[in-house]
């Protein structure tokens, strides 16, 4: 079996990224093996070396009590010590299976950056927050009442997760994941190999209850580690300096409260009521092949008009679609923000665009657009290519517009996203819905079914309204497949709307 392992701009929270990652471990600890293997080997030289020089020194402990060294005794003892000694300093020196660490070494570049664990603590933070979940459930697997087996926390996860709230002055919530470390049932991993230790972790503890002003807490947890026999100056100083009144609390902060942050966290819990006055129709009138077969239309809106389309993708087409753009995918990308990659933490999935004709699935599902909508969208520049998406655990899509605005460098040419079509290729386990705040509207994703919304205004200007996010998948993944739709090419198609 060989894995390869790819490099790229860091490691997204994203399944193809994990399998990379999952590559790389692998071929590490083959080297840890290999390594550990000599390390073993030469363990056992070493003692059997000890035992025998053990023995000579028992030998000559018997010699000095009677004060007679022979004339073998002495020489042997005077050459061993000149002559053997410096090889056993050489020897401890040198290091053990050098090709085997020269080899994981090389490995080094590929592993993930501290900018990708940044993003990886942000995410569950994320989560954290935006679903409102308690962090002792969360880091134990339970997530809404449902306890998910294979989902549990180790000790140093948490303690990781901890660190990054305290270092970005989240207290209350690095305060959950430090009582969250005593939960885990792997807790005496810190301290062990890597030298953690656990008077850092009180440290940073009772730290942290300080900038909460707890500190009679603070206190408490500092003199609690002598009974735990941690015996550790740093601590005794901490003590000291936390009695005498001499450190002082940090002023705490919350997370990045976005533009509409309320409404979008109300829709990502599902907590907006059903839209009201609307009822589900057939519709066999935008192509005439939809008198055959007329679409399921559930209006969500009338003003800006969204709808759910139901049955809209089959399965066979949606296997074609996941299947060609797996290999593909890259992190996505956010063109409207002045960071220059386009990568974004508002949006952590991963995408890969489709060519129409590339398969047939592709040309198939831009028909069905058609057909849907009564847009044109295989004219040059009347659609962007199909996207197919994936979200891992975690990722999402912050609120977002998907027009432009007139700034656009081809708003001449191709005009404005006009309309989207967003297709659900899986129902997402929990999580992921798609929310339109200022409306409040959301919708889970169902497997088959596609969000159609208008983004423009009857006078095609990009309508606010519209605005909306992909909420974090809090359990499991999401794939979806976007077409967004221009309007230069719409001219004739744009159906008459009443200016009210
Ligand atoms: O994933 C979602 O629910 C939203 C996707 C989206 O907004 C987009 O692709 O433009
Ligand atoms: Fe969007």
């Amino acid at each position: 079996e060989s894995y390869q392992v790819y490099y790229h701009d860091g490691y997204t929270y994203s399944n193809s990224e994990m399998i990379n990652l999952l590559g790389l471990k692998k071929l590490l600890v083959v080297d840890l093996q290999v390594y550990a293997g000599e390390l073993q080997r030469t363990l056992h030289k070493v003692e059997l070396a000890i035992e025998q020089m053990d023995r000579e020194v028992q030998q000559l402990e018997e010699s000095r009590v009677g004060r007679v060294f022979s004339a073998i005794k002495q020489f042997s003892l005077l050459r061993h010590m000149h002559l053997d000694w410096p090889q056993w300093l050489r020897f401890m020196r040198k290091a053990v299976a050098p090709e085997w660490q020269k080899h994981a070494q090389a490995l080094r570049p590929y592993l993930p950056t501290k900018v990708d664990f940044v993003e990886a603590c942000k995410a569950v933070y994320i989560l954290i927050d935006v679903y409102g979940l308690s962090v002792g459930d969360f880091s134990r697997g339970l997530i809404n009442g449902k306890q998910y087996k294979s989902k549990r926390f180790g000790a140093m996860d948490c303690f990781a997760l901890a660190r990054h709230g305290f270092e970005r002055r989240y207290f209350d919530l690095a305060e959950a994941w430090f009582e969250a470390i005593a939960l885990t049932s792997d807790n005496d991993e810190i301290n062990r190999v890597l030298g953690y230790s656990w008077a850092l972790v009180l440290q940073l503890y009772a730290r942290n209850l300080l900038n909460m002003n707890k500190k009679e807490l603070a206190l408490t947890v500092l003199q609690r580690a002598s009974t735990l026999g941690i015996d550790d100056q740093s601590i005794v100083r901490q003590l000291e300096l936390l009695e005498r009144g001499d450190l002082k609390p940090t002023q705490g902060t919350t997370l990045l409260k976005i533009i509409n942050f309320e409404h979008y966290v109300r829709g990502c819990r599902g907590l907006f009521d059903p839209p009201k006055g609307l009822s589900c129709h057939y519709d066999f009138h935008t192509h005439p092949v939809l008198r055959l077969a007329p679409f399921k239309v559930e209006p969500l809106s009338q003003d800006p008009y969204i709808a759910m389309y139901h049955d809209v993708i089959y399965d066979s087409e949606i296997e074609e679609l996941k299947d060609n753009a797996f290999p593909d995918m890259e992190r996505s990308k956010v063109y409207t923000y002045s960071d220059k990659d386009g990568k974004d933490t508002g949006r952590t999935s991963m995408s890969a665009f489709q060519t129409d004709h590339q398969y047939k699935a592709v040309t198939k599902v831009n028909r069905r657009v058609m057909h849907m909508t009564g847009f044109e969208v295989l004219a040059d520049g009347s659609s962007d290519e199909l996207l197919v998406l994936n979200y891992a655990t975690a990722a999402q899509y912050l609120t977002h517009s998907d027009y432009f605005g007139p700034a656009y460098s081809e708003y001449i040419q191709r005009g404005d996203r006009i309309a989207t079509v967003l297709f659900y290729l899986n129902d997402v386990e929990q999580g992921g819905k798609t929310v339109f705040p200022r409306l409040g509207i959301f919708r889970s994703p169902i497997k088959g079914s596609a969000v159609v919304f208008y983004n423009m205004n009857s006078s095609l200007q990009g309508d606010p309204r519209t605005e909306h996010g992909g909420c974090p998948v809090l359990v499991g993944t999401k794939w979806a497949a976007t077409k967004w739709i221009y309007s230069a090419e719409q001219m004739f198609r744009w159906p008459c709307v009443d200016p009210k």
